[in-house]
């Protein structure tokens, strides 16, 4: 609360000083340099399109300049037909207007990443500027150029005008950042599989993050066409649209000062070069090289801004770290308890929380899952254990969709999840985690529980779980934390979902053995803490001793053996195949 009213104060207090400095400019500036200066502005609510898809999303975009045209040329054709307004109405229109072509672009990002989706992005940039080139825009053949409304009709108004436009979509990125739509923009930049397995579509991520993109852009193009009076196709040229790219990277357009900076550096550049007699497209160079830098330190300008002030904040308030290492500690557990002893019993009931009867995984000849069957009864651990190459990540993945082929029938609670994409697999209640470190790193702790969760969580609910697992705050950005937490992280969050079931593989990978221990007890604790079911695949039998009431051995994709742990790794087959022939004999 007290943290919501600080950056409530200090937006408050940026805010003004912003308005202000946008008055002194327009009101101190020359003619020509409030010219410029409105250019800079336009350039930078376009970054601003890019922040969202590039920056957030981490998709490559390179046809954001194709948007903008879309929105210039609605712009002046809404001009032509007389449409009451004005630019107030116009240049919103113009939004909507790229939105379905941002949807269209969108839909090749659901199967392609990286260098295809540029080469498609581009592909897009370069058709809409033939067919522009082709038609040429509407009013330009009579001399019918874009008017401004009264109020506007001065460079140093309309500069204004451009400004509040600016701040609008900083505002609105910003609120949209804190829902959940926004952090699963972030996700999908980290992992599209975490993504889905927290229960979000990707599809519908991915689309929603061109559409705004596109709805961004549009109004940039709008107001072009209101500063230039008449544009040409010229104007969106798809080079623009790589340029523009190269900038939204070396600045991170992410942030609204990062495509502040780029849009002025963009004005800049230029500018300088012209005055010096250099050709325009060194500027070009320039940003390629300041992109690739930011690539390699993994940061673009805004982030390291952020960085640095923040480094700052934290060094004079000298406020705890916020990143640790994990110290499972579960309320009252002992330190160590002793190898056998018998994992606590949960409210166990008899409906199976988790069913596989038949799956089967085959890669090719290789049957990595051969007709297994397991049930994971609700309110209890069940451990799934095996050597090396039995089987258990590709069950994992097949339980959870990742491995749509796979045959076999999956219930979660009764209900059928097999044939189900993974986002509805876990909406119906069943969560997963990863052996690799898939935590979105954008997000703090607190922004990550609240998108795993997927319902309503108090800040009680966040600390409970904090508490149990990881000695973070809740505040701290996942990205000062080490791999290990991130992964305790993880299973905090599926389990503050709720499900039916987490399946929860190798939570305890990179923890020592007293921390390993003390997480045991704690995963015990969770059917009734969390009214969750978990199957934990886990090579760290100690581990699987203290949360499990039962175990399932796989080896070469079959079950070898089943039931209580204390008497399955007795079994002389189990610890032969487990633990190897010489240590069984
Ligand atoms: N993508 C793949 N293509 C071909 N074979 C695969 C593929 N993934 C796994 N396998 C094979 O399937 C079998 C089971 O592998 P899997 O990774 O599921 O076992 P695991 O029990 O999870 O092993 P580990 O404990 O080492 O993670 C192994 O023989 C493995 O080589």
């Amino acid at each position: 609360m007290r943290r919501a009213r600080t950056d409530l104060v200090r937006t408050g207090v940026v805010g003004v000083f912003l308005a202000g400095l946008c008055y002194g400019l327009a009101a101190g500036l020359p003619a020509y340099w409030v010219f410029l200066a409105m250019s800079a502005v336009i350039s930078g609510v376009l970054l601003q399109s890019l922040g969202v898809v590039a920056g957030h999303a981490g998709m490559v975009s390179l046809c954001q300049m194709a948007f903008a045209a879309i929105g210039a040329w609605t712009t002046a054709q809404l001009h032509v037909w007389g449409v009451p307004g004005g630019l107030y109405v116009w240049a919103p229109l113009a939004g909507l207007a790229a939105v379905p072509l941002g949807l269209l672009i969108g839909l090749p990002a659901l199967r392609l990443r990286g260098v295809h989706l540029a080469i498609v992005t581009l592909g897009f940039a370069a058709t809409v500027d033939v067919v522009l080139a082709a038609t040429s825009f509407p009013g330009t053949d009579h001399g019918i150029t874009v008017t401004r409304p009264a109020g506007l009709t001065s460079d140093r108004q309309y500069f204004l005008f451009c400004c509040a436009v600016f701040a609008i979509v900083g505002i609105a990125l910003k609120l949209v950042r804190g829902t959940r739509l926004g952090a699963s923009w972030r996700a999908l930049r980290e992992s599209e599989r975490a993504t889905a397995a927290a229960g979000t579509s990707v599809p519908g991520a991915k689309l929603s993050a061109f559409a705004v993109s596109a709805f961004v852009a549009g109004l940039s193009g709008a107001l072009l066409a209101g500063q230039l009076a008449m544009v040409v196709s010229k104007n969106f040229d798809p080079g623009q649209s790589l340029v523009m790219y190269a900038v939204a990277i070396m600045v991170g357009a992410h942030h609204p000062e990062g495509a502040l900076i780029g849009g002025a550096l963009g004005v800049a550049v230029a500018e300088m070069l012209r005055r010096f007699g250099v050709p325009q497209q060194w500027s070009n160079v320039i940003f390629a090289v300041g992109a690739v830098q930011a690539l390699t330190q993994g940061a673009g300008m805004s982030d390291a801004i952020r960085g640095l002030l923040h480094g700052v904040a934290r060094g004079r308030r000298a406020h705890p770290a916020t990143a640790g290492t994990p110290v499972p500690v579960a309320a009252g557990a002992p330190a160590e308890a002793p190898a056998d002893a018998a994992a606590p019993a949960g409210p166990e009931t008899t409906g199976g929380a988790l069913e596989v009867t038949g799956l089967t995984v085959r890669y090719g000849r290789v049957t990595a899952v051969d007709a297994v069957g397991l049930t994971v009864p609700a309110g209890t651990v069940v451990g799934l254990v095996g050597p090396n190459g039995a089987g258990k990540s590709s069950l994992v993945d097949a339980v959870s969709g990742f491995l749509p082929g796979s045959a076999g029938t999956i219930t979660v609670s009764g209900g059928r999840v097999d044939g189900l994409p993974v986002h509805r697999r876990a909406r119906a209640g069943l969560r997963r985690t990863f052996q690799q470190d898939r935590v979105p790193t954008g997000l703090t702790v607190r922004e990550y529980l609240r998108f795993a969760a997927r319902r309503p969580v108090s800040d009680a609910d966040i600390a409970e779980a904090l508490a149990g697992l990881v000695e973070v705050g809740p505040e701290g950005p996942i990205s000062a934390l080490d791999v290990g937490t991130r992964r305790l992280l993880e299973v905090a969050g599926a389990l503050l979902a709720r499900p039916a079931v987490a399946v929860l593989d190798e939570p305890a990978a990179g923890l020592g053995h007293a921390e390993s221990a003390r997480l045991g007890e704690w995963l015990a604790s969770v059917p009734a803490r969390y009214g969750s079911a978990v199957l934990l695949i886990e090579h760290d039998l100690d581990l699987v001793r203290r949360a499990c009431t039962r175990v399932t051995v796989l080896d070469f994709g079959r079950v070898i053996a089943e039931g209580p742990p204390a008497e399955v790794f007795t079994r002389a087959h189990v610890l032969r195949a487990y633990l190897g022939e010489e240590m069984a004999a």
